[in-house]
This record gives C-alpha cells, sequence and structure tokens, in this order.
C-alpha cells in the first residue's frame, strides 16, 4: 500500500517531535505502524530502542503483527509494543525495590478495590455502594492528577475530600502492606519515579530511543506526564490522535492535551491528513455532519475518494425484541445479498445492558457471535478462582487472593475461625497467610481448625516452592488433583456439562500459562509471578475487547469499538436516553456523547444502519423514547427512514423478512 504525501511526511519526519492530527480513518494508525518499520529500516533504530503505546491490548497484538510482517519476525524481536498500563507494569517491575514493594506483587482489578475500601469505610459508609463508588473514582481521580495521600491531605482540611483523603491514605497503606497494586498505580508509579530519580530516568530515556502513541486524544495528565519523561529533552516522538474521538473524559481523558503539547514542545512538527480510506463518501459526509455540530479546536477537512454508497438506514422498531429481531432479519438479508461474513457485522451500542436481547435473539438464529465486555474469560467463576490461587502462590501477602479460595473447595475453615485470624493478623500487623502460618496457630484456633489450616498452608507453601523449581504446568494440575478442585466444580455445577465446560477454561489458563512461561518468537520468557501480572492485566484490559478471528457478529459498545473497522455496522438504540445517555444529558455532556456517535458511525465502511425502538421497557416500566437528536443533525437526503420505504413498513415487512430468514436458513443449511 503507497501512503500519501502527508502520511509520508508524518512517517519520515523524525528530526523532532511530531504530532499527526487528523479524523477517522485518515491512516493514523498505519502511520505508527509505517513509521516503526522506517525507523528501523531507514534509520538505524534496533527495534528495542522503539516503543509504541496504543490503546488495547487487541490494538497492541495487532501492531505488533503488522510490523513484524513487514520486517520480518526476527528482524522485530525486542519491539516494545503494549498499552499505557504494561508499559507502566514493565516499568515498575524493574524497579520494584525502589518502589517500596516486593518482586512478587498482585494487580488488584476493581472488584478488589471495592472490597478492601469497602471494608476499611465500613464503619462511615455502612457497605453503602455509592459513597464506596465515590470514594474509588476520588482515588481514581487523584491517582490519575498524580497526586499522593499526604498531597491530597494537606490541600483538603475539611468536608467529603478530606475524608476521602483519609481513606486514600488508609487504602494505600494497605495494599503497601498486602504487596498489591492497582490499575492506576501501574500509571502513577512509574511516573511519579521517572520524575523523582534522574538516574532512573534517564536509563528509561536511553533505552527508549523513540516513542509513538496512538490514540493520544485519550491520555490522562498521567500518561501525558509519563511520555513527557520518557522522551526527555530529546523529545523523538510521534503521536497520533483525532480531538473528536476524545471519548474517555470520565477516566481523567484531557483532550487539551493536544494542545499543551504545543506549548510544551514549541518546535512540535503538526501534521494533518485529509483522506479518509475507511467508509463510503455518504458514511464519512453524515459523520463531519454531526461532528460540526461540536466546538473545535483544531479545523479538520476529511473527504474519500471511496464510492458514494449507499443511503443509512433508520429500523424502526415496536419494542427491544422487535428492534433486535428487525436488526437480525436485516443482517442476514445483507448478508445474503452481498455474500457476505458474519465478522464484516459489527452491532454496537452505547451500554452494555443493550446487549442481552441481541444476545438472545442471535441465539434463536443459530448466528454465531461474540461479544465484547461481557462476561469475559477472565469473569468467570473457575478462571477467578484459579487466578486467585496463581495470586496467592506468587504472592503470600495478597489477602484478598487468600480469601477469595480460603474455602474453595470447602475445607472447614469457619467463619469464626476466620474472624480470629483476621483479628490476629491485625493485632500483629502481618498478613492473614502469615497468622496462618504462626507458630502459635494451635493456641489462637483450637486443635480441630488449626488442623484444617495446616494443612492448607501447606499445600501452599509446598506448592508455590515447586513451582519456582519448574515445569510449573505440571505442578499446578498436581495441585488441582490435591484441591480436588474438579470434585468441587461437578459437586456445585447445574450440569456435568457445566462443569466440564468450567475444566476446560482452567486447561485453557493453564496452557497460557505455559505459553507465556516459555516466550515466543515476539514475547521473551517470564517468571512465574510476571505471567500471574500479565494474565490479570489482560483480564483487566479485555473485559472491552475480542480476540476473534473467528467467522462471527461483533457485538461491543461504542467505547470499545474505538480504532476498529467493519465493512457493515449496525449501530442500535439510537434513542434519547440511550445515546445521548441519559446521565450526560443531565449533566449537560451532549459533545461527548456526540463524539461517541461519531467514533461509531465512522467505524462503518460500506453500510450502515441505525435503529430505534418505540417502546422500551426502563426500570420494570414502558417509556416511549424519542429518536437521538443525533439522528435529526444528520443530512435528511443521505438517511432512509424505515417507513420512506414502506408505509405500512412494521407488517409487510416482518412478513418478508420472516419468510427471508426462513429462506436463507434452508439455503444456508441452518
Ligand atoms: N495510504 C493509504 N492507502 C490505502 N488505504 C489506506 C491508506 N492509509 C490507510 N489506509 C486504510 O484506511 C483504513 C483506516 O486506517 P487507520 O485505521 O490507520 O485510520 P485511523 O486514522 O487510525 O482511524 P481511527 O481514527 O478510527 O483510529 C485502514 O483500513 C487502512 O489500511
Ligand atoms: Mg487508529
Amino acid at each position: 500500500m503507497k501512503l500519501n504525501p502527508a502520511q509520508q511526511e508524518a512517517v519520515e519526519y523524525i528530526s523532532g517531535p511530531c504530532l499527526v492530527l487528523a479524523g477517522a480513518g485518515s491512516g493514523k494508525t498505519r502511520v505508527i505502524t509505517n513509521k516503526i518499520a522506517y525507523l528501523v529500516n531507514e534509520c538505524a533504530y534496533k527495534p528495542s530502542q522503539i516503543a509504541a503505546v496504543t490503546f488495547t491490548n487487541k490494538a497492541a497484538r495487532e501492531m505488533k503483527e503488522r510490523v513484524s510482517s513487514t520486517l520480518g519476525k526476527k528482524a522485530s524481536r525486542g519491539l516494545k509494543v503494549s498499552t499505557f498500563h504494561t508499559l507502566g507494569l514493565n516499568i515498575i517491575k524493574k524497579h520494584i525495590t525502589t518502589l517500596g514493594y516486593k518482586a512478587g506483587f498482585s494487580l488488584f482489578d476493581d472488584k478488589d478495590t471495592f472490597a478492601l475500601l469497602n471494608d476499611l469505610s465500613m464503619n462511615d459508609y455502612n457497605g453503602d455502594k455509592d459513597e464506596v463508588n465515590a470514594l474509588i473514582r476520588s482515588i481514581s481521580n487523584w491517582k490519575n492528577e498524580l497526586m499522593m495521600p499526604h498531597q491530597v491531605l494537606q490541600r483538603y482540611k475539611t468536608g467529603i475530600e478530606a475524608e476521602h483523603g483519609k481513606w486514600y491514605e488508609e487504602y494505600t497503606r494497605h495494599m503497601m502492606a498486602y504487596n498489591a497494586l492497582d490499575f492506576d498505580d501501574l500509571i502513577m508509579l512509574p511516573t511519579v519515579l521517572l520524575a523523582d530519580d534522574k538516574a532512573i530516568r534517564e536509563k528509561w530515556q536511553m533505552w527508549i530511543r523513540y516513542l509513538l502513541v496512538d490514540e493520544y486524544q485519550d491520555t490522562n495528565t498521567s500518561q501525558y506526564q509519563l511520555v513527557r519523561l520518557l522522551v526527555g529533552e530529546r523529545a523523538r516522538f510521534t503521536v497520533v490522535g483525532d480531538d473528536d474521538q476524545s471519548i474517555y473524559s470520565w477516566r481523567g481523558a484531557q483532550p487539551k492535551n493536544l494542545k499543551l503539547l504545543n506549548q510544551d514542545y514549541p518546535s512540535l512538527k503538526l501534521i494533518k491528513l485529509e483522506q479518509n480510506y475507511r467508509s463510503s463518501q455518504r458514511i464519512l459526509h453524515c459523520a463531519n455532519i454531526l461532528i460540526e455540530n461540536n466546538p473545535h479546536v483544531f479545523e479538520k477537512k476529511l473527504f474519500s475518494t471511496l464510492s458514494q454508497g449507499e443511503k443509512l438506514s433508520v429500523l424502526v422498531a415496536k419494542n427491544e425484541e422487535n428492534e433486535a429481531d428487525k436488526v437480525i432479519a436485516e443482517l442476514m438479508a445483507q448478508k445474503f445479498m452481498q455474500d457476505t461474513q458474519y465478522k464484516d457485522y459489527a452491532i454496537l451500542y452505547r451500554s452494555n445492558h443493550q446487549s442481552r436481547v441481541f444476545e438472545k435473539a442471535l441465539m434463536k438464529n443459530r448466528i454465531p457471535y461474540k461479544i465484547s465486555g461481557g462476561m469475559s474469560f477472565f469473569g468467570r467463576a473457575e478462571v477467578k478462582d484459579m487466578m486467585a490461587y496463581l495470586r496467592l502462590l506468587t504472592n503470600q501477602d495478597d489477602d484478598n487472593a487468600l480469601l477469595r479460595v480460603i474455602n474453595t473447595p470447602v475445607r472447614g475453615i469457619g467463619r469464626a475461625t476466620l474472624a480470629k485470624l483476621g483479628e490476629f493478623a491485625h493485632l500483629e500487623d502481618i498478613a492473614l497467610f502469615e497468622a496462618m502460618c504462626h507458630e502459635q496457630l494451635h493456641a489462637i484456633l483450637g486443635a480441630k481448625a488449626a488442623t484444617s489450616v495446616e494443612a492448607f498452608t501447606r499445600l501452599i507453601v509446598m506448592t508455590s516452592d515447586n513451582l519456582a523449581r519448574g515445569d510449573s504446568v505440571a505442578v499446578l494440575r498436581d495441585f488441582i488433583k490435591t484441591l480436588q478442585y474438579e470434585e468441587h466444580l461437578y459437586a456445585h455445577a447445574n450440569s456435568p456439562k457445566v462443569a466440564e465446560i468450567s475444566m476446560k477454561n482452567v486447561s485453557t489458563l493453564f496452557t497460557w500459562v505455559q505459553d507465556l512461561l516459555k516466550g515466543d518468537a515476539l514475547n521473551a520468557p517470564m517468571s512465574m509471578p510476571e505471567v500471574v501480572q500479565r494474565l490479570t492485566l489482560r483480564d483487566m484490559m479485555e473485559r472491552g475487547e475480542d480476540d476473534g478471528e473467528a467467522d462471527q457478529v461483533q457485538l461491543m459498545t461504542l467505547h470499545s469499538s474505538k480504532g476498529l473497522e467493519f465493512p457493515n455496522v449496525f449501530l442500535i438504540g439510537m434513542e434519547e436516553g440511550l445515546l445521548p445517555h441519559q446521565s450526560s444529558i443531565d449533566e449537560d455532556n451532549i459533545e461527548e456523547e456526540r463524539r461517541l456517535a461519531y467514533v461509531g458511525i465512522t467505524r462503518a465502511q460500506q453500510k450502515l444502519t441505525f435503529s430505534v425502538a418505540r417502546e422500551r421497557r426502563q426500570m420494570g416500566e414502558f417509556i416511549e423514547p424519542t429518536p437521538s437528536r443525533f439522528l435529526y443533525e444528520l443530512p435528511s437526503d443521505d438517511i432512509e427512514w424505515e417507513w420512506q420505504k414502506t408505509p405500512d413498513s412494521d407488517e409487510v415487512r416482518k412478513s418478508k423478512t420472516a419468510k427471508g430468514l426462513a429462506g436463507l436458513k434452508s439455503i444456508l443449511g441452518d
């Protein structure tokens, strides 16, 4: 593929900092991959001196593959392509003791964090979910703003901030004791470390000679600073982004970082790309018109030389069930007429709950599909159990992991026993596991309970030692045999089939462990604690992702569709209250919702279909929503509402599509 002159310029400009600011589908990501190859081939950079940061693991994988297919597998070895969080994790790992942690640290996911903060704040909030979530948000925001507990407490002496600040301090102390980090720490800690420690900073600036960042509009303050510290004075970097696609303000993303960049680097080279290679003229025109309703800091134009394309359509359904039926019938009709595959179709929505009705209907019609962000592999109980065991095996200070597995399978360690142990651990200021190994155990618990506890700790210590010695997967398989975990699954599953699937998932997890331990052409071998950290991070990141090569219809939220493209897109639930979301309407945050709609529309290459329902269930009541204001902002000449096709559309279409579906099924052999 030949790059256009502006893309070529962006690829070849290496003498200083470079910002590529351009609309959707203009080849920004393409510039990054080509530039990596250019740096290696033409500028004598070693792959190991280049780091590229993307927003999702999936994007990172794709980029790695693309580069290695250009450069060859061997030549691209050592290249660092990752998400911000994985990059942060790698920095942390190198300096973990400087940061005051021990090597086998655990990563806490949001559930762990919730459990811990809920516990800590019990006296104040009495388990009130909203209060705890507000606290979690405060802490997360402070971390994104790089504010440490003592700074927070200095700044706020009274009010809710001071109260949250107090818990922030407590939380940080406990996380240290658990030898655990949370998601935000993965960015905050390396940033603070690089800012404070000149020697470490200079080391990293030597290691990373060129840095590239995709989706730059979604960086938050700590990520912005991390980039600054990594590139240093030399400022060898290229970042690409689109302010119209900034959709993570709720996570602290600051589109103003694009502007800030200009101030921080006066020599910044700004390159704009104006040709869109993704979408039909009509889709692109609609996207441009929609986003014109937002105020703009940067002027951008986008054109396409692809065909005019079909009109965008709007399906109008009676209710939610009917919406799913209609969308699926339309999808099948399109698939049949265009002779396309399932994976050429994406169904996008604003909120996760919208997928349920669709999932049911897809199953009913036996259409293969993949939901990203639904119940992920890592969300399954058996995988969570195993991950908790793995965490405990590599870090015995991890109380949360211990609590998850202590009675899975049941081993007669009751609540009263746990309470006593907890109290003792608290008094001695030691981890729960350490308390369980204490020489006074019999005195604390009594003989029977102490024996159960000892059997458990002995197994964990022995397995943990064996793991350190090697042949880890064999050790793990023995371990779950001793646990009688399979028996536990069969005893608790609704059917043997379910238990069998669960065991298969455990097997899959172990295979991943094995692969990561061994390493491959692109990834260096890892130690067991590294494997556990990597898998936990993957879990946290991939709740919104898929890795589907399979021929399946893709269902995902608008947020997780970022950067992707599909020949045919359905954007469902185009109603006031859904898109724009009610909370954004209430908070007068329509612009971000419009950017979300823009992201959705610009995922489509050839055909874009919206849907609205005339009746929808909301908290047990039926409401009659109005179609989204965004539909009315689109140029009416390019949109075809369903009733414009057939006046009595609902009935006629229903019978047509029912026949159509039956016919299609018989042709496709069901
Ligand atoms: N010079 C080119 N010639 C032909 N096709 C191109 C060219 N540049 C990019 N493309 C194609 O255009 C599509 C969009 O490119 P890409 O995903 O890099 O855009 P983007 O700007 O990163 O989009 P987004 O803003 O959605 O992330 C891809 O299919 C890509 O292969
Ligand atoms: Mg992109």
